[in-house]
């Protein structure tokens, strides 16, 4: 049970009581890892299964992709791009494996835009933030790094 005096615990942990002391100690349901001291924070999932879709552009990292050779399209044009895809997933008009397969500029177009599971530490930075503070099921707002502009669907 999460509820007692001090109310729910956050995200992820559960409450156990030591088995040879009798002591409460809590569990990070994702890590398995536990502690003694109440958490104030939601559990750190450790790693996250993220898939995503990406709009590269002219200033891109790699301007090139599966879909293009040379990718022309300004910042502005992938930006407004993006948000349009994220408008046509939310209202229903197209899935999200259907517009990754076909525009993500991402080798993981081929996997429903899919990138599995990853820690921290693997993902560029500004990717990681965004994808770790999902929801599983959330949707991402537009997300840019070096590689272009991203939306980003937590999985698991
Ligand atoms: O880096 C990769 C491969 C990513 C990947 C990871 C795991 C499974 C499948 C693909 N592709 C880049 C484009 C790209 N830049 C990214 C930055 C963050 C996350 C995914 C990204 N994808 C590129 O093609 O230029």
């Amino acid at each position: 049970m999460s509820q007692d005096k001090d109310g729910p615990l956050p995200e992820g942990w559960e409450m156990r009581t030591s088995r040879s002391t009798g002591m409460t100690y809590f569990l990070n349901t994702y890590t398995k890892k536990s502690q003694w001291e109440r958490p104030e924070a939601p559990a750190d999932p450790g790693e996250i299964r993220c898939s995503h879709i990406l709009v590269k552009h002219a200033e891109s990292r790699r301007p090139s992709s599966w879909r293009e050779d040379k990718i022309t399209r300004s910042k502005e044009e992938a930006s407004d791009l993006i948000k349009s895809y994220r408008k046509q997933i939310v209202a229903n008009d197209s899935s999200f494996v259907d517009i990754a397969t076909k525009y993500s500029d991402c080798s993981s177009a081929k996997r429903g835009g899919d990138l599995g599971l990853f820690g921290r530490g693997q993902m560029q930075q500004a990717f990681e933030e965004e994808a770790f503070k999902l929801k599983v099921g959330q949707l991402s707002k537009p997300v840019e790094t070096d590689s272009g502009f991203h939306i980003i669907l937590r999985t698991v």
